[in-house]
């Protein structure tokens, strides 16, 4: 041994030894995945090294892992013939923290106490978790590209410090020696390690092997009487993505998501197939999955690896393999497809613009809450829609708000509800820019009811005779309006959409929606003035009473008011709201004053 040395740990490090050893550590075992894991990547980087240093063929031959433990000396040992670590890089990889992701870990363990262990699982915090069950670690190591003098030992008690020295190593690679705690003890046991190994690093492609000793079941032919020690590989040395479909059940797929994705949480869905044909892989989707395949190019720069025709091709079958999963769960598990829609609706909304080849199979998918539900949960498909629509209608009608209760009560949707036309709900602030590529489903256009167009017009044509009487009694009125509103309005009609609401607004089918208007100004663009085309319900009662008003500022007052409430109710708020309060008290002030005076007479 030379040059002993002793370093403090960066500061981050010390951070997080501490929450090791001391948070409330339900899952202690993982230290073994952690470390294995951490073997398994030395093992491919030393593959990987070997491309461009052919010299370093003859090591990839037989790259394993060796573990082995020691009951009375309390200890583990965990042993890779890996890529090794130099002087300079164990102190690199071992005494500071460089992965963003470990600080990010370190973050939200900070802000979130109480679900600290729970937390732990989900980030790989790799090897310092083997302090959680050892009172001290020991590394011996040699890269691959140095000689045998140049070996390493790194030393810890997990304490703020570590040990550091050369030593002679005969062999290249990684060989990590846990002194297990007397309280963790139990961990030195070889049911305990190959039950571990089971769980969480069967997928681990290189052999992992353990000592064993000599049994009547396993016995080894030889002359000698002593117990013979041998290395018995313990992982299925498959990954399970290359075992059969068939020969892999349900809880072997949920538990390889858990531990290979990191998550807590079950997939609610996973796709299993091996392809064949011009390009052979195979593929285990759960949205987030792995292909394996001999087909793509070994030097994986991710440029070079996107703009492969190879991966085009796969990318764009796995594509519809995932859409085909997801209408598989939405027609045969529709509760789960709901928990689905609810965490990724948003982001599959983006589809219809992103994904032009696809349109159909995605916008199937979308699910939207409508006026036949009267429920916020998007839960109604185009399908289900189009199997409730009306004999003559041929259109997909819509309606978009800023939240649901805005877009249920919007008055535009009166006559369609009496006429039980059903109207799809839209109030996902993404939705008005999808609706701009969402233009079609089953050769039905879809079609916004607080826009003006030919079609609504047709759809409401069908006048009552009190309607038209209202219309043509009142014709005078519009006049009336135009002359007193001017430019403040594109145009005033009579419509028969309406029937509680006295007065709406609607934009001209070419114009911006407000919505659309909305959302340009949230992201700081600049969003066209909106001219609005100003409605009037004929057959309300205070239409009647205000066309019969021969004053003309009370006339005036009243359709500012009447504007204001539409504009309110379009738009969600007013350039003045002041103004619109004081006009509403001015006018109960004079109802209250009419009221004394007529019971006064
Ligand atoms: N057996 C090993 N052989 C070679 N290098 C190793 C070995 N174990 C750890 N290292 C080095 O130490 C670094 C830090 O390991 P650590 O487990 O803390 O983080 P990580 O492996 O980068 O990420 P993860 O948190 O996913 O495990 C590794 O990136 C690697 O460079």
């Amino acid at each position: 041994m030379e040059g002993k040395k002793i370093l403090k740990f960066q500061s981050e490090v010390k951070q997080l030894l501490h929450l090791m050893i001391h948070s409330l550590y339900s899952n202690k075992e993982i230290f073994l995945r952690e470390l294995i894991s951490n073997a398994s990547d030395a093992l491919d980087k030393l593959r990987f090294l070997s491309l461009s240093k052919p010299e370093l063929n003859k090591k990839i031959q037989k790259l394993c892992i060796l573990i082995s433990f020691d009951k009375n000396k309390k200890n583990i040992i965990i042993r890779d013939n890996g890529i090794g670590m130099s002087y300079d890089e164990i102190i690199d990889n071992l005494g500071t923290i460089a992965k963003s992701g470990t600080k990010e870990f370190l973050q939200s363990i900070k802000s979130n106490t109480e679900k600290n262990s729970q937390l732990i699982g989900k980030f790989g915090v790799g090897f310092y978790s083997a302090f959680i069950v050892s009172e001290k670690v020991s590394v011996r190591t040699r890269s691959v590209l140095s000689d045998e003098y140049d070996g390493v030992l790194w030393e810890s008690k997990g304490q703020g410090e570590y040990s550091i020295s050369k030593i002679k190593k005969k062999e290249t690679g990684t060989e990590i020696t846990l002194f297990l705690k007397t309280s963790e003890i139990a961990f030195a046991d070889e049911t305990i390690i190959k039950n571990i190994i089971c769980k969480y690093s069967n997928h681990i492609s290189f052999p992992i092997k353990m000592e064993a000793k000599e049994t009547q079941k396993n016995k080894i032919i030889t002359s000698d009487l002593s117990p013979k020690i041998f290395w018995q590989q313990i992982n299925t040395g498959q990954a399970l993505w290359t075992r059969k479909k068939s020969k892999i059940n349900d809880i072997e797929y949920k538990e390889f998501y858990k531990n290979f994705f990191n998550d807590d949480h079950n997939p609610i869905s996973w796709s299993h197939n091996h392809v064949e044909g011009n390009q052979e892989y195979t593929s285990l989707l759960f949205v987030k999955g792995i292909i394996d395949s001999n087909d793509l190019p070994l030097n994986v720069s991710r440029e070079i690896l996107q703009n492969n025709q190879i991966t085009k091709i796969i990318k764009n079958s796995l594509t519809k393999r995932i859409l085909i999963m997801l209408d598989n769960l939405s027609k045969n598990n529709p509760d789960d497809y709901q928990v689905f829609w609810k965490e990724f609706g948003l982001i599959f909304k983006e589809g219809p613009a992103e994904d032009h080849l696809n349109y159909t199979n995605i916008v199937k998918l979308f699910r939207f809450s409508s006026t036949h539900t009267q429920s916020e949960i998007q839960s109604v498909s185009l399908d289900d829609y189009v199997s409730r629509i009306q004999s003559n209608q041929e259109k997909i009608f819509y309606i978009t708000a800023d939240n649901y209760l805005s877009a249920k009560n919007n008055p535009h949707l009166e006559k369609l509800k009496e006429k039980n036309i059903e109207v799809l709900l839209l109030f996902d602030r993404i939705d008005e820019w999808m609706m701009n590529y969402m233009t079609s489903f089953n050769n039905m256009e879809f079609q916004s009811i607080s826009k003006n167009n030919a079609y609504l017009e047709k759809i409401f044509s069908n006048k009552t005779t009190d309607q038209k009487k209202s219309e043509k009694d009142l014709s005078s009125m519009i006049l009336r309006i135009k002359s007193y509103l001017k430019d403040r309005v594109k145009d005033v009609r009579f419509t028969s959409k309406l029937i509680n609401t006295p007065a709406a607004v609607t934009t001209d089918e070419n114009d911006i929606t407000t919505q659309m208007s909305k959302l340009l100004i949230s992201t700081g663009q600049n969003s066209p003035e909106i001219k609005y085309i100003f409605e009037i319900n004929a057959t309300h009662p205070l239409i009647i009473y205000i066309f019969k008003l021969k004053n003309q500022i009370k006339f005036n007052n009243w359709i500012d008011l009447l504007l204001e409430e539409a504009l309110l109710s379009e738009c969600g708020n007013l350039e003045d709201p002041n103004k619109f309060i004081h006009r509403i008290n001015t006018l109960l002030i004079n109802h209250v004053h009419l009221k004394r005076q007529t019971r006064n007479q």
